[in-house]
């Protein structure tokens, strides 16, 4: 999707090979400051042009459990298709062009109960902050692979708005369907539990809207490894002017997640979902493990890396881990704790979760399928929020080291930033960490004295501060 800067530089010096020697060396010196680490930029957008306003067409979401909603088509025109996902719904007020590009909900079909969606319209997927990240979007794309909503406003209005959701969908190729009963859907999902479903497009006003797919034959997304395909797939800096060096593990981040980093003076090098940093000569003051689509049990390899990294720990300073929602749910499974399938999910930017280290309750923003069962102790590690909603759990905590996660989104977008302060406390320990080795350094490097096994009751680790 995205041209990598170190190719087109190397096209550039073949091509150059003949001009004069100036225009050589000037090319050379492109090339050196393209390929170093520190240089490569985050990947920009290939952006759809724009398109017209999307005809209203006869449209459907057929649900496995055999029922079908009629409503219109606002979005992408399939012309005779259906597209299929996870039918998921959202609780959330605002924050539809955040939710629809959080990478995720890839392989889900959003339904928002919010009943009037698409009145401030969609600003510019070109814009960049001072970063080169997406100024408004949480990726390069709207990941969901559909929405319905009760009532699509066909009219927007907002200072920021270059177009309305309906042309957005379509540049995109996403369905979207309005004039459905959500209260009813959503009911539907809370009784029968996670469900597939279709989004089915007529081809024209008076044809037929397609017949649904047997039930036992929609694609199921979670069977895949969503995370692999959403992750970057070469590394990039951000901030490399940052005054602390952060790992990020990209299992399918959230734009705000880098800029949260960012912005608190940290330098960020994001890498692919199985990069395994302890093989890494460079140095980081810390390590933040991203959200993510899909089901944590294919994050095997993630999961094998972070234990590397609780490894190498022993008997030395050990590198501060803060892991977000898929983040959450591969520290917990390196610890120890075993994941789940909730019956439907949160998803929305009004959770109510308790800090169990001082018992305030922090309204959070959510958006999963999975959780981790904290029901069996794990030895050293210990429960850190619960959702005071439903009781499950919200993040974890090694007792001793600074190893934490939290099932929530601290960056928000969309939703409210009371947890925020955690990009603080990791940073806090980052910087600390960083302090530490420096004074200590070389490191000494010492056998560890109790090998770290996770789960296995009495063991813990051996670390000198
Ligand atoms: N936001 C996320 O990282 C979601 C994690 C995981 N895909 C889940 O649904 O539980």
């Amino acid at each position: 999707m995205f041209a990598p800067a170190t190719r087109r530089a190397s096209t550039t010096l073949t091509t150059t090979a003949t001009a004069t020697t100036a225009t050589a060396f000037a090319t050379i010196r492109t090339l050196a400051t393209l390929t170093s680490t520190d240089q490569k930029k985050p990947p920009q957008p290939t952006v759809p042009g724009p398109a017209a306003e999307p005809p209203t067409l006869p449209a459907a979401l057929h649900l496995s459990t055999g029922y079908t909603f009629k409503g219109v088509s606002f979005g992408a025109p399939l012309k005779n298709k259906k597209i299929s996902g996870e039918v998921v719904f959202t609780t959330s007020l605002v924050g539809y062009t955040e939710s629809m590009t959080d990478p995720s909900y890839s392989g889900q079909i959003l339904v928002f109960t919010q009943p009037l969606i698409g009145n401030y319209g969609v600003p510019s997927d070109s814009a960049r902050d001072a970063f080169g990240l997406s100024k408004y979007f949480e990726s390069n794309r709207v990941q969901v692979r559909g929405i319905v909503v009760n009532d699509y406003a066909a009219k927007h209005s907002h200072w920021a708005a270059v177009e309305s959701l309906g042309q957005w969908c379509a540049r995109y190729g996403v369905p979207a369907i309005s004039g459905v009963d959500t209260r009813a859907i959503v009911s539907l999902l809370r009784q029968r539990g996670s469900t597939l479903g279709e989004i089915a497009v007529a081809a024209s006003p008076s044809s037929p809207i397609p017949e649904p797919t047997p039930a036992l034959e929609i694609d199921n997304p979670n069977a895949r490894n969503l995370c692999a395909l959403a992750s970057t797939k070469e590394s990039y800096v951000v901030n490399p002017s940052g005054d602390v060096h952060i790992a990020l593990i990209d299992c399918g981040v959230k734009q705000n997640i880098i800029k949260c980093l960012a912005n608190r003076g940290a330098k960020v090098t994001v890498l692919p979902w199985d990069h395994d940093v302890t093989k890494d000569s460079t140095k980081y003051d810390g390590v933040i493990l991203s959200n993510g689509p899909g089901d944590p049990s294919h994050m095997g390899k993630t999961v094998a890396n972070v234990k590397a990294i609780m490894y190498k720990d022993q008997g030395r300073i050990p590198t501060p881990i803060f892991g977000i929602c898929m983040g959450n749910q591969v520290l917990g499974l390196a610890a120890g704790y075993k994941t789940y399938k909730m019956p439907f999910g949160n998803r929305g930017h009004n959770q109510p979760c308790i800090d169990l280290t001082t018992g305030k309750c922090v309204i959070t923003s959510q958006n999963h399928g999975y959780a981790i069962d904290d029901s069996v102790d794990v030895p050293g590690w210990m429960p850190y929020f619960r959702n005071a909603n439903d009781g499950s759990n919200e993040g974890v905590r090694h007792q001793l080291l600074p190893y934490s996660s939290v099932q929530f989104h601290p960056e928000a977008c969309g939703g409210p930033e009371d947890t925020d302060y955690l990009f603080d406390n990791f940073l806090n320990e980052a910087r600390a960490f960083k302090r530490e080795r420096k004074r200590v350094e070389p490191p000494v490097v010492e056998k560890p004295k109790v090998r770290y096994v996770p789960g296995v009751a009495g063991v813990r680790s051996s670390v000198e501060f």
